[in-house]
């Protein structure tokens, strides 16, 4: 029995104030919290001086302070000192109190006395109370207001539970002790009947609250060795006290040892404020209090677990296989260790207080858990791509592809799923599911509108290659039946794509609306794609025409360039290359898609190519039909060239044409001159002296001819006035040739000169006037053209 395991320490001074951190100190050095519902707690009271601390040093091993016998009665126990039995089992607490009637605290001052009684009552299983054989049966002994304050101290306590009063006489006399016994019964019984309580437990007995012990020993003065013997006997009664029947047998209302510190904290502070003190309420409140400390802490080493810790970074950073498991170990640590500090409390309190403990753990981990279902939705999502990528290389149908993949990939998910469920927790994955569904969804959308754009896309660049060209091609030619050759074109290509079009799109599964738009979208396209077309050469008509124009009237029948020698009928020429322009333009006025029959080439030719005769004789029945901004017929988005529109076309096309036209008439004038027009004999000598070129000049230029005839006007008057001889004048006329052969070329090279001047000159005024002539032309058709379609406007 070492001294340093009763850990002896004054728990309550004298002025009434706990040591917390004593008590905290002593408790945590016996290991009481581990002791459960295991332990016993023992306490003494009685007369000051009465040999208390040396019966429980000898009963408990403890190492109370106890008085000196040489000194002289004093005291020597202030306030109230704990300290744990030594080499008892159960761990037993003894408590030793200040001893009542003492003469320090003064005659009435008996506030202490009555506070720690009532706390050693509501803390103790078995109390002890120490008293001389030589009160018993006195009217006036010591222990009678002790026992009063016991019994009236009991009466605030609402325990459940009995406590043992163990009474202990000291120095025993010779007086048999069992009428030692029956004297002290009768005792407590008169003081427990005089006790005043309340209405309820009037008539309630005396052994109903307590168990009463008695027993004797002999003074430890005088007879030290026999009172050592029977202290150790009575020791005995201490050992395993909390077994059934033993002096701590009712453990009904004991505090489990974890909560002691609380509890003994507790009851002292509302035995200070001198409130009624409620036993099972208490135990609720330290229940309360203990169960949440536990979980708190529970929480704390949780939070702060390196096994934890190191999960929630591998979470952070990736998939951690085994997820659940391993929260789930840890998680039932903690769980079990509050399960098993708090296996003592009220159930009712560690019930709630485990499931808070529980929730709050599981707040603690859940971001976790939402990594790791972020990871299972990501890794499902990135298969569901990867999938659906390696489906569409082996060209299995679209919709059967995201079907079966995302099949794949929930399912995956579903099944990691399993590694990642926390079984403490009811968490669902249904909304990670639900987005993960939807993320597929919108992938599958995203590629299947890709597809479809591709799909789409190529067959647009079918159609445009099957049909502008072609259709470009036959405007060109524009033939008899140029749209009903269009048509068949047209109809031929378009429901060539379409087949293919609506087989490729069959393997999306697309709704019947989407599926129709689609296929309507295309018919529309290849549509647009004439349509297009036809408006493009339409904007470009009057280029066309001409070319036609050009091409019939400059080309013979064998496709031959024509050479105008007189004998052609220009007229007739004329009149063909106009009607081909003209067929043209009929051709490009309106787009004829839709087989309706219309009358625009009539119309056409009615108004623009018949003869003014013909058209005299009905004008006063009809009017101009060219001057309508739409065609008989034909809706107006049909409408490619309007009538108005075409009357201003062929106008310009023929003020354009025209000249060619008087081109080749006087070509043919130019080659029937160039027959008949040969030069006269003297002009051909003329030019073999002089040069063709030379004499061609003399010619052509008026100035020449002029000083010419000047000069022959001269020498006949001089030949004629002289009246020379023969030989004279055949020496003058040799004279005058050898002159003119000998001054001629000068003063023809000189005239020559001045004639190349005046020629650019003539030159250049005459392009200027043809310019002019052209600008003049162009203005007034784009002012008519203009005037037209403001009149055609005009109406709306
Ligand atoms: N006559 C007699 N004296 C005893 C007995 N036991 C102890 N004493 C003596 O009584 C005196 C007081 O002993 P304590 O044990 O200090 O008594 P106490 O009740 O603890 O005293 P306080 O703590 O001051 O109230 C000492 O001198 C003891 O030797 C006993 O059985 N009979």
């Amino acid at each position: 029995m070492g001294e340093e395991n009763c850990a002896s320490t004054q728990l309550i001074d004298r002025n009434g104030v706990l040591n917390a951190d004593a008590l905290d100190m002593f408790l945590k050095s016996v290991r009481l919290s581990e002791c459960g519902l295991s332990y016993a707690v023992v306490s003494i009271m009685g007369p000051q001086s009465s040999g208390k601390s040396t019966l429980l040093n000898h009963l408990f091993g403890t190492n109370f302070r106890e008085m000196d016998a040489y000194r002289g009665r004093s005291q020597t126990t202030k306030g109230i000192w704990i300290a744990k039995g030594v080499g008892i089992e159960p761990c037993t607490i003894v408590l030793d109190l200040e001893g009542t009637d003492g003469r320090e605290r003064g005659e009435d001052d008996t506030t202490f006395e009555k506070q720690s009684t009532l706390f050693a009552l509501a803390i103790s299983d078995i109390v002890l109370i120490n008293m001389w054989c030589h009160d018993i049966g006195r009217e006036h002994a010591a222990n009678k207001p002790l026992l009063k304050m016991v019994f009236q101290v009991m009466m605030r306590l609402f325990s459940p539970r009995k406590t043992t009063l163990l009474f202990v006489i000291r120095d025993k006399t010779k007086t048999p002790m069992e009428h030692l016994e029956q004297v002290l019964r009768e005792d407590i019984q008169k003081i427990w009947n005089t006790v005043s309580k309340p209405q309820a437990h009037k008539e309630t007995p005396l052994s109903e609250y307590f168990n009463l012990e008695v027993t004797a020993l002999p003074s430890y003065e005088e007879k030290e060795n026999l009172f050592k013997e029977q202290v150790a006997q009575l020791r005995q009664r201490f050992i395993h006290s909390i077994a059934p029947g033993g002096l701590a047998g009712d453990r009904r209302g004991v505090v489990p040892a974890s909560g002691f510190f609380v509890s003994v904290q507790e009851i002292w502070k509302v035995i200070r404020e001198n409130k009624d003190l409620d036993l099972p309420a208490h135990k609720i409140m330290v229940a309360t209090v203990r169960c949440e400390e536990i979980a708190n802490e529970k929480l704390s080493c949780l939070s702060s677990d390196k096994d934890w810790l190191e999960l929630e970074a591998s979470v952070q950073a990736g998939p951690v296989s085994g997820f659940g498991k391993k929260l789930d170990f840890i998680l039932n640590f903690y769980l079990s260790e509050y399960d098993r500090e708090t296996i003592y409390f009220d159930d009712g309190v560690k019930i709630a207080k485990r499931q808070q403990l529980e929730s709050r753990a599981l707040q603690l981990v859940h971001p976790a858990f939402q990594t790791m279902l972020g990871h299972l939705r990501s890794k499902a999502l990135d298969k569901f791509k990867i999938n659906l990528e390696q489906s569409m290389k082996i060209r299995r149908g679209f919709a059967e592809s995201v079907r079966t993949c995302s099949q794949t990939s929930l399912l995956e998910f579903d099944t990691r799923y399993t590694d990642v469920a926390v079984k403490h927790a009811d968490w669902n994955p249904s909304k990670v599911r639900e987005k993960l569904c939807h993320d597929i969804e919108a992938h599958a959308a995203s590629v299947r509108s890709s597809e479809l754009s591709k799909l789409k896309a190529s067959y647009e660049k079918q159609i445009t290659e099957a049909l502008e060209e072609p259709v470009e091609s036959l405007l060109d030619s524009s033939t008899q039946d140029t749209w009903g050759s269009i048509r068949k074109l047209y109809k031929h290509e378009t429901e060539n794509a379409l087949s293919g079009y609506s087989s490729s799109l069959s393997d999306f599964e697309l709704d019947s609306p989407t599926f129709h738009k689609m296929v309507a979208d295309l018919k529309d396209y290849a549509r647009g794609v004439v349509v297009r077309k036809v408006r493009e050469e339409g904007s470009k008509i009057l280029i066309h025409m001409k070319d036609r124009f050009s091409t019939v009237f400059s080309h013979d029948k064998d496709s031959m360039p024509r050479v105008w020698t007189g004998k052609e009928d220009v007229k007739r020429i004329t009149k063909e290359a106009r009607a081909a322009a003209l067929k043209l333009l009929a051709v490009m006025a309106a787009i004829r898609l839709d087989d309706q029959p219309d009358n625009i080439e009539n119309i056409l030719n009615y108004s623009l190519m018949d003869s003014p005769v013909i058209k005299k004789k009905t004008v006063e029945v009809s009017p101009d039909p060219l001057a309508s901004s739409t065609w008989e017929g034909v809706l107006p988005h049909n409408t490619v060239i309007t009538p108005v529109q075409c009357k201003s076309i062929w106008k310009q096309f023929k003020a354009e044409t025209e000249y060619a036209i008087a081109q080749a008439i006087s070509a043919q004038e130019a080659h029937k001159h160039s027959n008949r027009w040969l030069p006269p004999p003297w002009a051909i000598v003329a030019i073999a002296f002089l040069g063709f070129n030379e004499f061609m000049m003399l010619l052509r230029n008026p100035l020449y001819l002029l000083i010419l005839f000047i000069f022959f006007l001269l020498s006949r008057a001089l030949w004629f006035k002289l009246n020379i001889s023969g030989e004279f004048q055949n020496g003058m006329l040799s004279g005058l040739f050898a002159l003119s052969s000998r001054f001629l070329p000068s003063v023809i090279s000189i005239l020559r000169r001045l004639a190349d001047q005046g020629h650019r000159y003539h030159q250049t005024s005459q392009s200027l006037q043809q310019s002019t002539r052209c600008i003049t032309q162009r203005s007034s058709s784009s002012l008519s053209t203009l005037s037209s379609e403001v009149e055609v406007l005009e109406p709306s």
